[in-house]
């Protein structure tokens, strides 16, 4: 039983004047949702490693017409920064609305190589950040009533192959947020968290990564950014972007078609009648 109304249709006016915090947000996916909330007249606070490329980011949001923005730079590698991005917020602010967990650590698309400290520094990244973001923002969001807004993949919900540091970090996402949303139920604690499963999206860092592998058309950075803030805002507990990317038994939709070393695999999952 949902025991806290969700508002039933998104409008952007619900973001103006929040106070938001966008991970991974000097290029691709964070890149589009920070510039979408500023459009909509949040604060924004975007953080990742490059300073250059968040100056730019900020300077943009600025333009867009964001309440305010800011940027803090350093790596999710180290969880003390983590903690810090979010105490930035708390000494801005005075408090939190949304906080959106997004940036990734670099990985490769292969089969596993053996590499058991990349396992380890990509779960630091990808996954303990988060988990150590949420720990020091939760206080905050407790008191705005507010979001927690985790993006995922659908490697995190339905593993395929060359991807399996990657898919571990995601498929740990899921069980640790899902479990924590549950207590939160238990609990009446208020705040919502939106877990997002994205199917291949077009940013310059996933098509540089598996164009030669992957043939079908990835899915706008832009929609999918606005579809990860709508789904937060309206606290549903899974967004999956493009619709209908997971099919009924969990299988991907076209995820079969993976070329390697100009083969096209033929993988388990079962098919559709399109593929
Ligand atoms: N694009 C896709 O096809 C898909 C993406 N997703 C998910 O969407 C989200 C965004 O993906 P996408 O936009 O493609 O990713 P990008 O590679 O474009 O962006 C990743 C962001 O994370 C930052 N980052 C990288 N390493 C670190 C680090 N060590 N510490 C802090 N920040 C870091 C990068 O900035 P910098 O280098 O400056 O630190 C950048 O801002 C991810 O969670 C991803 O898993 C899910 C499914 C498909
Ligand atoms: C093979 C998947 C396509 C299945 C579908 O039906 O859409 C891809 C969907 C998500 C992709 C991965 C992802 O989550 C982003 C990673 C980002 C890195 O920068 C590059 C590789 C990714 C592991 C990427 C690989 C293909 C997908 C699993």
């Amino acid at each position: 039983v949902y025991f806290y109304s969700a508002p039933e249709n998104f409008n952007e006016e619900m973001l103006r004047g929040k106070r938001v915090i966008v991970t991974g947000a000097s290029s691709g996916i964070g890149e589009q949702m920070a510039y979408h909330l500023a459009r909509m007249g949040a604060h924004v606070l975007v953080t990742a490693r490059t300073e250059a490329k968040l100056q730019k980011v900020v300077e943009r949001c600025r333009e867009l017409g964001a309440a305010s923005a800011r940027f803090v730079s350093g790596s999710m590698e180290d969880t003390a920064f983590a903690e810090e991005v979010v105490k930035e917020a708390e000494n801005t602010w005075g408090g939190l609305d949304m906080l959106i967990l997004n940036h990734i650590g670099h990985s490769y698309f292969n089969y596993f190589d053996g590499d058991v400290d990349h396992i380890r520094k990509l779960l630091e990244t990808n996954f303990l950040s988060y988990v150590a973001m949420t720990v020091t923002a939760l206080p905050m969001l407790k008191e705005s009533e507010g979001n927690i807004v985790v993006v995922s993949s659908v490697a995190g919900k339905a593993p395929g192959p060359f991807a399996a540091p990657y898919s571990a970090t995601k498929f740990a996402l899921d069980g640790f947020f899902s479990s924590l949303r549950h207590e939160f139920i238990i609990e009446n604690v208020n705040v919502s968290i939106t877990l997002c499963i994205l199917g291949y999206i077009d940013t310059d860092n996933a098509m540089q990564a598996v164009s030669h592998a992957i043939k079908v058309a990835p899915s706008p950075k832009e929609e999918c950014a606005l579809e990860i803030i709508r789904s937060g805002a309206l606290r549903q507990h899974e967004l999956h972007y493009p619709p209908g990317i997971l099919g009924t038994a969990g299988s991907l939709r076209y995820g079969h078609k993976i070329w390697h070393k100009d083969k096209l695999l033929s993988l388990s999952w079962p098919q559709t009648p399109s593929s």
